[in-house]
């Protein structure tokens, strides 16, 4: 029987669904076969979706208050919740993470993301000052917020839909519309979104969803395009670099969330369990493809060899399986390229000198696994700080692990990086948690946990890791502009 010809995955645009002639495969990273075939947009093509954003603007959307938009973001959000499993299919299809992961981080935390941000937005207050004036009337002096205009989102792959709601949600929510282009690698639940976005009503143009790759294609049109107001974008920190340029000439606001070479700090006096289950899941969710993972682990001298066998022995045990095992831990990485990147750092770390504690290959399985892009969970000890596996981005299932000695040296070490995202401190000296997690130079200390997330708290990272926070009222901050109006009474 001739097999179904793969779908296609079509741009979404002023409320239609409209093909382009150029087209890219997309694969299943855990067997390699073709899921479908994508649009990619050319310049024309995102010109008119940002014309559509445009038109949007003078639309209903533009004449709907605060909570008329909040409403809206719940029916969206109650349109993913009808279509749970479809998204749970597209994200699990296009990642290979496990269906578990999918059911309860990825898709769960999208609609999280339009709810906590409609309810955010429809109670923001603004603000007021009374200003005392010489000929004693006064002033009064209030804020409001005024939506950007509209705004280009460029999103990863690593958490396809929690990612690019993430930045979608709190854009609608200040009454922006937007031109969102998706990871190549994943562009199925971004675009059952946009399915989701039609059925709800969200007005035409208002949300417009353009495919393809980055460079020379839709993701740099959508940055040269001089129709954007503002851009946020989440990848890799020399993305953003190339980002920043195209659209420096516009002077456009820009968020931007990106790499990171994160540190998980293990003290002695830390619960030896807790950290070491910690750090496992800190290095390993989702084949550490998290832009928060620990790739550096250094634990304190008097338990590092006892912490170090442990680790061995919980990464040794990690099941790495078909998405849709129940008890599976790790899936494949995105793609096979991706995979051969992760394994150029395999094979560094060895040239570094590193001793290999676990992994540093890819595993054999006799079945259509061996045609995904799955890779070893690895862990590493005996490279110095400075090793390029120890200062790189690696964005796979790896960690070195160092010892340390006093606080002192571990708050230098850790700093000494051209990253800054996050960190995870496990100790159970309550002192020593705020005295340490003060000076690390990052946007996110977790202590005695990871990845524990409270969406009305600021993300985002320094030096190379970002610019700018979203999350709560941070995101209304950059999401709109605010305007103060001056009264004298
Ligand atoms: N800080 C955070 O919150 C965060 C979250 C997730 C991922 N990340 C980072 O993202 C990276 C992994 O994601 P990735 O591989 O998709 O990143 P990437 O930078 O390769 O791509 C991200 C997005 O940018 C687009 N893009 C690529 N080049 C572009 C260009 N020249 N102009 C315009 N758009 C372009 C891509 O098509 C994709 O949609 C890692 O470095 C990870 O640390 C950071
Ligand atoms: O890979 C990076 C993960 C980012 C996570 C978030 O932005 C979030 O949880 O809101």
């Amino acid at each position: 029987m001739k097999p179904e010809s793969p779908a296609l995955l079509r741009h979404y645009i002023g409320g239609e669904f409209v093909a382009s002639a150029a087209t890219f495969d997309n694969l299943c990273p855990v067997d390699g076969r073709l899921l479908s075939r994508v649009s990619e947009a050319d310049r024309a093509t995102v010109e008119s979706a940002v014309a559509a954003a445009r038109r949007a603007l003078s639309g209903p959307w533009g004449k709907m208050s605060v909570q008329q938009r909040a409403a809206m973001l719940h029916k969206i959000a109650d349109g993913i919740e009808a279509r749970f499993d479809e998204f749970v299919a597209a994200e699990v299809g296009d990642t290979g993470r496990p269906v578990h992961q999918a059911r309860s981080l990825d898709i769960a935390r999208a609609i999280t993301n339009f709810r906590t941000f409609a309810d955010l937005a429809a109670c923001a207050n603004s603000d007021a000052f009374e200003t005392p004036t010489a000929d004693g009337a006064g002033a009064l002096n209030y804020t409001v917020r005024k939506p950007l205009g509209v705004v280009g989102i460029i999103s990863p792959w690593n958490l396809p839909l929690l990612l690019l709601t993430w930045k979608v949600a709190p854009a609608l929510a200040c009454g922006n519309a937007v031109v969102a282009k998706p990871s190549e690698e994943s562009p199925a639940s971004a675009t059952l979104l946009a399915e989701v976005m039609c059925h709800a009503g969200v007005p035409p143009g208002v949300f417009n969803l353009v495919h393809g790759r980055g460079a020379d294609s839709a993701g740099q049109f959508l940055t040269q395009s001089t129709g954007i107001d503002a851009l946020t974008f989440t990848g890799e920190s020399r993305t953003g670099s190339t980002i920043m340029k195209a659209v420096a000439d516009g002077v456009k606001e820009v968020s931007f969330e990106l790499g990171g070479k994160n540190a998980a700090v293990v003290f002695a006096d830390a619960d030896f369990d807790a950290a070491v289950a910690g750090v496992v899941r800190s290095s390993f969710t989702n084949s550490g493809q998290v832009c928060l993972c620990s790739e550096r682990v250094y634990v304190q001298r008097p338990i590092y060899e006892k912490f170090v066998a442990a680790i061995k022995e919980k990464v040794h045990a990690l099941r790495i399986g078909f998405p849709d095992e129940a008890e599976v831990d790790m899936g494949p990485l995105i793609s096979r390229g991706h995979r051969d990147k992760v394994l150029s750092y395999y094979r560094l770390a060895v040239e570094e000198g590193a001793t290999v504690v676990a992994g540093g290959g890819v595993p054999v399985f006799g079945d259509a696994r061996d045609q995904g892009a799955y890779v070893q969970p690895t862990v590493w000890t005996g490279l110095p700080d400075n090793a390029r596996c120890n200062t790189e981005e690696i964005f796979g299932p790896v960690c070195h692990i160092a010892p340390f000695d006093d606080e002192e040296e571990i708050i230098g070490r850790v700093n000494d990086s051209k990253y800054g995202l996050a960190c995870a401190l496990w100790t159970t000296n309550l002192s020593r948690a705020h005295r340490v997690a003060r000076r690390i130079h990052v946007g996110l200390v977790w202590v005695n946990t990871w990845y524990l997330r409270d969406l009305r708290t600021p993300f985002g990272g320094v030096k190379l890791s970002g610019l700018g926070r979203e999350g709560g009222r941070y995101s209304l901050d950059f999401y709109s502009d605010v305007a103060n109006i001056c009264i004298k009474l």
